[in-house]
This record gives C-alpha cells, sequence and structure tokens, in this order.
C-alpha cells in the first residue's frame, strides 16, 4: 500500500509538470483561377466533376505545367513571412493510394520547399483574467506547392462512394510549423492572424468553413527541460475555435495517458506514410530570380517569377498596420485589433480622421461604439452602412464646433442612420437640437424660469 501510494503521487507530480507541445501544419488553398498544373477552373460552388483537366483525370499522356500565380503567391506569402526564398526549389512525388487521386501520387515539395525558415507574430489576449495583450513568435520551417486532392462523397442511401474532382490538383500552400506553441489559445491566435495575412496579401480566401484554410495540430506533452514526446495528429480542422478546443482536449487526453502509467502512440494515419516519394521527372527544378539582372540571357523576363517586382507590391501587413494605428492616431492597441480584423474598417477611420478637425481619438469612440454598435445590432457589413465616413466626418465637426452637444450628437447619428439622404445641418434643424448662444435669448428664457417657479426661488 505504501509503494502504490508513493507510485500515485510522483506520478500525479510528474502530471503537473508535463506541458503542451503544439506544432501545426496549415493547408491553404491559392487563390488563383485555375489550378497548380493545369488551366482547369478553381470553382467553389459549381457541380460536381464540372472543372476537371485531363490531368486532374490524370489521363495518360498528360502533364504537369506550373501556373506561375501558384508561385508567386507562395513567394509573396513566404515574403510576408520573413522565409528565405529557395532560388531553386524542387518537386516530389508523394505516393499513396486514395479513391479521390487518381494518379495514385501528389505532386509536392519534399526536398527542396520554395520558402523556408519565416516566422509568424501574433498576439492574443491572456493572462488570469485574458485582458492583456501577449505577443508571440511561431518559426515557419518551410512553405511548399502541392496539389489539392479531390474529392470523396459518401452517398449513404445507396451505399456508394462518389468521386469530385473540381478540387483535384487545385493549387496550396503547405505552412509548416515548428512545434513552439504550448496550448490550443495559442495555435488558434496564430491560424487568425494566419489568416487575416493571407487575406491582406490574396494569396487565399481563407475561408475555413470553405476549406480554402486547413489546419492540421501536431500535440505531445513533456516536462520541461526533456526532449519532446511523441506527437499524435488531429488532421483538417476547419475552424479556429476548434483548433483550440482539439489541442486542449488532446493535451489534457495525453496527460492522463501518462499519468496514468500508459504510452502516447503516435497515431499517424496511413495516408501520411513516410515512405513514397520520388523526385517527380516530369517537372525542371523551379527558378525565381532576385531581379531582372539576375534572369540569364535567353529567358523571357516577362514569363519569369522576380521577387524585387513581388517585395515592392507587398501591402501594409496586419501587424505593421495595428502597430501605425497605435502611433499614428494614439489610439488604444484593443481598438487597432478591431480596426484590422473589420474588413475596411481602417480605410473607413483613416477617411473620418483625413475629413474631420475632431481628434482621432474621439472619432476612434464614434467608430467603435456609434458605427460597430449600429452594425452590429442590425448584423450588416461595413460597406452597408448608411453613414458614410464622409457624413460621419460632418457629424463631428459640427460636434467640434460646438453647435450641438455631444448627447445631441448621438441622436443626429441615429437620424442619420435612418435618413442617410439628409444632410447633417438639416438634421440638426429639424430637429431644433442646436445649442442655443443668443445672449438675450437665453436671458428670456431663464428669466420665465425664475418666474414661473417662485417657491424654489
Ligand atoms: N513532438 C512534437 N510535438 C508536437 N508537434 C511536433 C512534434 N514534433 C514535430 N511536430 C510538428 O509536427 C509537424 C510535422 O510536419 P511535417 O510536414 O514535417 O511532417 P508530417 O506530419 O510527418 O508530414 P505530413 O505532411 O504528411 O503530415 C510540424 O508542424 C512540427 O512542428
Ligand atoms: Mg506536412
Ligand atoms: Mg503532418
Amino acid at each position: 500500500t505504501r509503494f502504490m501510494t508513493g507510485f500515485s503521487s510522483s506520478l500525479a507530480s510528474v502530471s503537473s509538470q508535463l506541458r503542451g507541445v503544439v506544432g501545426l501544419e496549415i493547408h491553404a488553398q491559392i487563390h488563383a483561377t485555375s489550378k497548380l498544373f493545369a488551366c482547369s477552373r478553381v470553382a467553389f460552388c459549381s457541380p460536381p466533376n464540372s472543372s476537371v483537366a485531363f490531368l486532374d483525370a490524370s489521363l495518360p499522356g498528360t502533364l504537369p505545367v506550373l501556373n506561375r500565380r501558384c508561385v508567386e503567391a507562395a513567394v509573396i506569402t513566404g515574403l510576408a513571412l520573413n522565409c528565405t526564398i529557395n532560388r531553386k526549389s524542387l518537386f516530389d512525388r508523394k505516393h499513396y493510394f486514395y479513391a479521390d487521386m487518381p494518379a495514385g501520387y501528389q505532386i509536392t515539395q519534399q526536398r527542396l520547399p520554395i520558402a523556408v525558415n519565416g516566422s509568424l507574430i501574433y498576439s492574443y489576449f491572456g493572462g488570469r483574467k485574458r485582458n492583456q495583450v501577449l505577443s508571440r513568435c511561431v518559426r515557419i520551417k518551410q512553405i511548399q506547392l502541392e496539389q489539392d486532392s479531390g474529392k470523396s462523397l459518401h452517398d449513404d442511401q445507396r451505399s456508394q462512394t462518389l468521386i469530385d474532382l473540381n478540387r483535384a490538383g487545385v493549387g496550396l500552400m503547405e505552412l509548416v510549423m515548428e512545434a513552439d506553441m504550448s496550448c490550443g489559445d495559442e495555435a488558434a491566435a496564430a491560424v487568425r492572424e494566419l489568416q487575416l495575412i493571407l487575406q491582406t496579401l490574396g494569396t487565399c480566401q481563407g475561408n475555413m468553413s470553405e476549406g480554402q484554410l486547413r489546419v492540421d495540430a501536431n500535440v505531445s506533452v513533456h516536462c520541461p527541460g526533456e526532449p519532446l514526446g511523441v506527437r499524435t495528429e488531429v488532421k483538417n480542422i476547419n475552424s479556429a475555435r476548434y483548433v483550440a478546443r482539439a489541442i486542449d482536449y488532446e493535451i489534457q487526453r495525453q496527460k492522463k495517458v501518462l499519468e496514468n502509467g500508459g504510452i502516447i502512440v503516435n497515431e499517424t494515419r496511413a495516408f501520411d506514410s513516410k515512405s513514397g516519394f520520388m523526385p517527380e521527372p516530369n517537372l525542371p527544378p523551379l527558378f525565381v530570380y532576385e531581379d531582372e539582372a539576375s534572369v540569364p540571357a535567353g529567358v523571357n523576363p516577362t514569363q519569369v517569377v522576380m521577387i524585387d517586382r513581388l517585395k515592392a507590391e507587398l501591402p501594409e501587413l496586419p501587424g505593421v498596420r495595428r502597430a501605425r494605428m497605435v502611433d499614428q492616431y494614439k489610439i488604444l492597441p484593443e481598438h487597432s485589433f478591431t480596426l484590422v480584423n473589420e474588413d475596411g474598417l481602417t480605410e473607413y477611420f483613416e477617411r473620418v480622421v483625413r475629413n474631420t478637425k475632431a481628434e482621432p481619438r474621439k472619432v476612434i469612440g464614434w467608430v467603435m461604439k456609434e458605427l460597430l454598435g449600429n452594425l452590429n445590432q442590425q448584423s450588416l457589413k461595413l460597406a452597408q452602412s448608411p453613414v458614410s465616413p464622409e457624413a460621419l466626418a460632418d457629424l463631428l465637426n459640427v460636434l467640434e464646433s460646438g453647435h450641438i452637444s455631444s448627447s445631441a450628437a448621438k441622436v443626429v447619428f441615429q437620424e442619420m442612420w435612418k435618413a442617410p439622404e439628409k444632410a447633417v445641418e438639416q438634421l440638426v434643424k429639424e430637429l431644433d437640437l442646436g445649442l442655443v448662444s443668443d445672449r438675450e435669448k437665453l436671458l428670456k428664457i431663464c428669466q420665465k424660469v425664475v418666474d414661473t417657479h417662485p417657491e424654489q426661488v
């Protein structure tokens, strides 16, 4: 008995030291009109098998032709994630047998991927009360180009499996992250930040529920300072919330298994088997060039991917934009997150600021409270707002000039929402909300109040 007690208490103390370790692999469908190696369209809601090139169906005699747009998307994404772009990368075949992969292999980049050694900086609300903005960094091991598979559709009534090849051959970027995270919240925040970056770049539409962004979570537990534990893999998670839940569940499960003296088994399916790679014989090495000067003679510079050109066209990334908002307009970091998360909201805010004398810090209050409040209440998108940034700026100018009080301005805003065709001045007049500044008039009003209230006087 004494032995058993001692044994279980030492296991319990091991368990309390155990920490989760998380590494993500993320598949992002490249936003392009055609597929990675064929001219068939990338179509999301079209009828099954209506967008299938001979290559997608693996007809004999077909050969892959690389889509330049997909390479550019991977390079742009790599640049935005601080990666080194490999001037030369290679394609490989990964063999496995699945009904929705008619060739029996996937073309991917196993040996030498297009981008390596990057990083993703993300923030999340943590701390005891979850009200602290914590900043983290996860290393990106690599970004590889590869083909998506088709889809198997199971018809239970007829007990049949049907194949839809519309998705077969769509370009994917697989982003492999190092196992730098430790819980579901971190992973979910990293996925959200990546989603925002991809959407800003336009390299992936990032709609998770439509499968445009799919997450595989690798999870293990270990005691800090000791080697990493055996990982298990939860595949194809299609929402950031599920990423957090699946990971936290898996960390708890593994802790319990170890606590009860069990071992973690590497649960990777046959689909992932490491065997079965070979160099793709139908595709030459992929070269990208630094600038025009580095393009070899005889190669048409309009037909190649040039890094300096893509770099010059990179948009302002979410992290940079948030920092600029805080710095330039002296707004709260929380508000900078809201501005960047809502499509077009930064532009709206900046347009108001440009057109008004009101301080940016005042403007942000109106945008966060009145504008977003009304939009949320009516489940409207920003683009559907009846009040334009210029109209809000007009209102704030009238408020600044002292013609109306701030509570009256709020009433006017609600009226503008209902009647966007009316100008601010007109509404102020109609509602009789203007502040009286005529001394004579004010005296008369005061005298009348005094005269009619002798007792109080
Ligand atoms: N002990 C560990 N605990 C948690 N995550 C880990 C651990 N070891 C590796 N990982 C993560 O597992 C992932 C491995 O991905 P990688 O693509 O290299 O291989 P794979 O999962 O075997 O291949 P596939 O692409 O077929 O799934 C990386 O995101 C890495 O960070
Ligand atoms: Mg992988
Ligand atoms: Mg994996």
